[in-house]
Formats: C-alpha cells, structure tokens, sequence
C-alpha cells in the first residue's frame, strides 16, 4: 500500500515536471543554487571577507522565519556583488527553470548600486542581461510583454525546425521598500530606457515591515503613465491600510494577498486583479498557518486568476513542479485534470478578455 502511495506521488511529480509552466514570481537572488552560493561564500571565506563557517548553516537551513530570510538576502548579496557573478546566477536560474520545462518566465530583481564594484543599476540590469543571453542548450527569446494573457507565443513552434528546448524571459525591475522615492523613479526611468531589451514593468518587493507607500506611490504613478506595467507584493504582512492603497492603485498583478480584511479581499475579488500565489514561501515565513487554509482553494473556487510560482526557489528549497504536486496534493490530489485546470487557468481566463 506504502508502494503504491510513493508510486503515485512519484507519477505525479513526474507529471508536474513534464508539463509546460508558467513562472511569474520568481527573485533572482532568491533563487539561486545552494552550490553556488556555497562557492562564492567558500571564495569570499579564502579571500578573507567573509568567515565561511560562519555562513555555510544558515546557507543550509531549511525552515526560515520572515526574518530570517531577510537576513539571508542579506548575505546572498554581499555573495553576489560583481557583474560576473550577476551574470552568472541568471544564466543558472534561468538553466534551472528551463530544465524543468517552464516555457515563460517572468524573472524579477532590484537594480543595484556598488560604487566599489563600479555597478550602477544600468550596468547590474545589463549583467542580469548578459545572463540571459548566455544560457547554454536553450533557447533564451526575450519578450517584452507582460503576462497579461497574451503568451500565445509559448506554444509556436520553434524556428529551423530546432529541437531545442525555448524559453520566452522577461525581466520585472523590483523596487526595494528600503529604497527612497529618487531611487525607486530611478529604477522606472530605467525600466522605460530598457523596455526593448526584455522589461516587462515593475515590481515593489522587500521586507514587508520596512517603508511606507507613500514613498514608492510617485515613481509606480509615473511607470503606470508611461505604460509600464505593475506588480506588488501585498498584504505579506498584516497593514491593512496599505492593503486597500494598493487596491485602489489597481496594479496589473499582486503578489502573496495573504493578510486581507474582508473588504479588502472582496473588493480584491470583484477586481478580479491577478494574484501569484506562492505556497511554500507563504508557509515557512508563517505568513499563512499551514496549506489547507491557505486563500488558494477561495480563489480558486471564485475562479479568480492566479499563478502558482516559487518566489524564491533557492531560498525555500523548492521549484514550480514542487509547488504544483503540492498545490494538486492539498486542494486536488490525485486527480491530475483538477490540477491541469489550476495550471492554466491564468491564461485561459485572461485570454478570453
Ligand atoms: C519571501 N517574500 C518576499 N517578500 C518581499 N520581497 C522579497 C521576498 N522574497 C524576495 N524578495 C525581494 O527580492 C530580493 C532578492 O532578489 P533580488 O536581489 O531582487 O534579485 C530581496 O532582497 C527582496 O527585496
Ligand atoms: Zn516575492
């Protein structure tokens, strides 16, 4: 009976990885290898900046509180400073959502500054670029349009007949809530300076207890007038009037939406905004108790639009085909057509707009 249990659970893993996905909400330097960092960490220990004992368990740990993997970040960009390096976790991120069979990704990262590294967020964009451009045995098209639906493109076949694996990127410049209004229209002037080489809009990010609205409102106003598109994250943590300003902004798309009033989750309901939907993430930083009362199986009932994505893969250990066995195990576990309804039902439901 035991047999037949892990036969089945290893079917539909197997299952999930073989299926064509979407990835919409994904940090770059949330999702990095543990190998990799473990290097750059062990080449920082030996250059003497860093004390590599000291990093490699909380490299490792497994269960992270909201704070802790704040600190984390922390660490992983002191490991990820230079362009070579920026370069390179795109490229291996990108490798990594290819190998299993994502076919549109929206990758998200904060342009950053580094007077010693000689980075300015142009030339931090234009390494994450690079990355992209030199990912190995895929193909890499940039696309500029933000999944609003229309990624029809993902299902056309590949050109000179190439048996090649495709992946269709597009970058999401995030602003950090640490950062000041000038830096956050900084990073949108940038979007818009950069929009024909594969940005698709905005992102706010960032620990959730730091910074107020108010101070990003300006730059998301003007991107939004400029024609860029906008996703938050939203209602990670309890703020319930930040909650309904981001609402009545009506961004494209809305990251996490885990801690609504009523009236902000029925008005978030009627608006029928986008919501990426991050299960382990929102688990492990306790921002939601456990996965059979996480908001999914509401919105999902309510056929509101969502996306099932990693948020930080690296971070959480996990990867898209990991977060639809478990998204199929708690709300439609064994029947693999409930599952193929929540896989693609973002993009049916906006396609049919
Ligand atoms: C767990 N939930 C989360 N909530 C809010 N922001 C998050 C996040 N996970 C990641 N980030 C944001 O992404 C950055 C790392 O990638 P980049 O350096 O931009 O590539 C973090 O520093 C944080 O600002
Ligand atoms: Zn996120």
């Amino acid at each position: 009976m035991q047999k037949e249990k892990k036969r089945e659970v290893e079917e539909m893993m197997e299952w999930c990885v073989s299926m064509p996905k979407v990835e919409l909400h994904a940090h770059l330097n949330g999702s990095v290898r543990d190998s990799t960092l473990l290097e750059l960490a062990r080449d920082l220990g030996e250059k003497g900046i860093i004390e590599f004992a000291d990093v490699e368990h909380v490299i490792l740990k497994n269960d992270r509180s909201l704070v802790e993997v704040f600190k984390l970040f922390d660490l992983i960009h002191i490991l990820t400073t230079d362009h070579s390096t920026v370069t390179r976790i795109t490229r291996e991120v990108v490798e990594d959502f290819a190998a299993e069979n994502v076919v549109y990704l929206e990758l998200r990262t904060t342009p950053k500054r580094n007077e010693l590294k000689g980075m300015s967020k142009r030339s931090y964009v234009d390494a994450v670029l690079l990355g992209l451009r030199s990912v190995e045995h895929v193909d890499v098209v940039l696309t500029n349009a933000f999944s609003n639906g229309k990624i029809s493109a993902v299902s056309s076949p590949a050109k000179n007949g190439s048996t090649r694996k495709r992946i269709y990127v597009g970058l999401l410049l995030s602003i950090d809530r640490r950062e000041t209004t000038a830096s956050a229209m900084e990073t949108v002037k940038l979007a818009l300076e950069m929009r024909e080489l594969g940005i698709v809009g905005i992102d706010l990010s960032g620990d959730p207890r730091l910074g107020n609205w108010s101070t990003f409102l300006p730059a998301l106003e003007f991107a939004r007038e400029q024609g860029q598109f906008i996703t938050l994250h939203c209602g990670e943590v309890y703020n319930p009037d930040e909650v309904r300003a981001m609402l009545d902004f009506s961004p494209h798309r809305i990251g996490h939406a885990c801690l609504f009033e009523d009236d902000a989750w029925t008005k978030l309901k009627s608006s029928k905004i986008p919501v990426e939907i991050c299960l382990t993430s929102n688990v492990r930083t306790e921002t939601i108790t456990s996965y059979d009362v996480h908001h999914f199986a509401d919105l999902h009932e309510a056929k509101h639009p969502i996306v099932v994505c990693t948020d930080d893969s690296g971070v959480f250990s996990t990867s898209l085909s990991d977060e639809y066995r478990l998204a199929a195990s708690t709300f439609g576990h064994p029947h693999a057509p409930k599952l193929k309804e929540i896989t693609f039902f973002y993009i049916t439901d906006c396609n049919a707009e």
